[in-house]
Parts: structure tokens; C-alpha cells; sequence
């Protein structure tokens, strides 16, 4: 019988602190496979699902500082605390090898989901099933399709609640998070060995 691999997927769990001793306890040889975007752009992500739930919240300028005079950036804010992707890798360091762990880009998840794909296939020790051939890209989506999906013969795309408008945010506010980001994204490429070219 061939050998199958379980997994399970949960956003949260590369940000929750206690989340590396569990599943260290559960099994040290757990692979784990996170997907990063750029920390500015999934912060505005980040608020445009909340906003869609909860249209009354203040704007995304006033959550992002703690004094919008001084340009302090809310750290405790959650969309903004997420993309400090340093620093949660820092945690699961403590835990698991770097070896154990890969990053896929978010946005090469949709410029090449293919190659992304490949990378996630080798890492996890499996032959290269998914290619280029599964996939077309919807342009009115902005993401790529799978051509069949598993099961049927008919294309599919992801929902509807994926590629929401995103809003128009304070040019100075996006430089502002730019310049708090960098660091901490450098500090990422570093670690990983990997250039996400978010800046
Ligand atoms: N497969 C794939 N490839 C590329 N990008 C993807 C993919 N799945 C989700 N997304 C984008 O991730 C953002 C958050 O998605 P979700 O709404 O699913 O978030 S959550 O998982 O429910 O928290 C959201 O980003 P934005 O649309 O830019 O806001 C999704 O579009």
C-alpha cells in the first residue's frame, strides 16, 4: 500500500506561541509548510476580511498607529503583528530545524503555481504530479484555476471571498509599514536563505 501523508492546515498556527512545543510533543518529525506574502499587503488583506465582516471598524490608518503624529506603529494590532514573520520563525526555531520548515511565496503561488507547487512537492519527498499543464490563469479572477479539479472534469477556481477589492490605503501610511517591515523582512531573507522581494 503506498504511503500517505496527513496534514492539516490552520493560520494561525505559525503566529500562536505555544503552537511549536505541541506539536513538537505530538511529533518531532512534522513538516511544516507556511505561506508568506508581503507582510504591507496581508496586512491590508488581513483588514479587508474583517471589514467585510464587520463593516463599522475603524479605518485601517487609525488601527495601524498608536500615534499617527509620531508615525508609532500598533504592534499589538493583530494584522500588523502577523507579518513580523522573524519573529514567529524565531519561536519555531526553538523547536524545529530550519530543514523542517518551508515558506511559499503568496505571490508566486499565483504568478507560477506551478513552480511554487514543485517546491512543495519536493519537500515533502513526493513526485512532481502537479505541473504547469493543471493550471490556467483566470483573468478576471486575477488567480490561476486548476484546469479539472480532483474528481471532476470541470475547472476550478478559488471562492468568491478570495481577491476582494483591497482599500485604498494612504500612500504615507504603506511607506510608514514599508519601513517598519524592512528590517524584520531582512532579517527573514536571512534566516530562510530566501529573497521574498518585498521591498
Ligand atoms: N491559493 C491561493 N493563492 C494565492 N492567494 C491566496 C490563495 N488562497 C487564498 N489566497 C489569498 O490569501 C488571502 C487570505 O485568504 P483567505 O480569505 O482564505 O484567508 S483565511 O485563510 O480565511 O484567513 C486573500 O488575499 P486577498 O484576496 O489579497 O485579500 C486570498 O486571496
Amino acid at each position: 500500500m503506498p504511503k500517505t501523508l496527513e496534514g492539516q492546515i490552520t493560520p494561525s498556527y505559525f503566529v500562536t506561541k505555544e503552537a511549536p512545543a505541541r506539536i513538537y510533543a505530538m511529533s518531532r518529525e512534522t513538516k511544516l509548510i507556511v505561506v508568506v506574502r508581503d507582510p504591507v499587503t496581508r496586512a491590508i488583506s488581513d483588514y479587508t476580511q474583517t471589514l467585510s465582516k464587520k463593516p463599522d471598524i475603524p479605518t485601517f490608518e487609525s488601527l495601524t498607529f498608536k500615534n499617527r503624529t509620531t508615525g508609532l506603529i500598533d504592534t499589538s494590532w493583530s494584522a500588523v503583528q502577523i507579518g513580523i514573520y522573524a519573529k514567529h520563525l524565531d519561536n519555531w526555531l526553538q523547536f524545529f530545524p530550519m530543514r523542517q520548515i518551508l515558506f511559499v511565496s503568496g505571490e508566486r503561488l499565483i504568478s507560477d503555481p506551478a513552480g511554487e507547487l514543485g517546491r512543495v512537492q519536493d519537500f515533502l519527498g513526493l513526485k512532481r504530479i502537479i505541473t504547469d499543464k493543471h493550471f490556467y490563469f483566470n483573468q478576471t479572477k486575477g488567480f490561476p484555476c486548476l484546469k479539472k479539479a480532483e474528481g471532476s472534469s470541470k475547472p476550478h477556481c478559488l471562492g468568491k471571498t478570495k481577491g476582494r477589492t483591497h482599500p485604498n490605503i494612504h500612500p504615507e501610511v504603506v511607506q510608514r509599514l514599508r519601513d517598519f517591515y524592512r528590517p524584520f523582512n531582512m532579517k527573514f531573507y536571512q534566516m530562510t536563505g530566501h529573497n521574498f522581494g518585498w521591498d
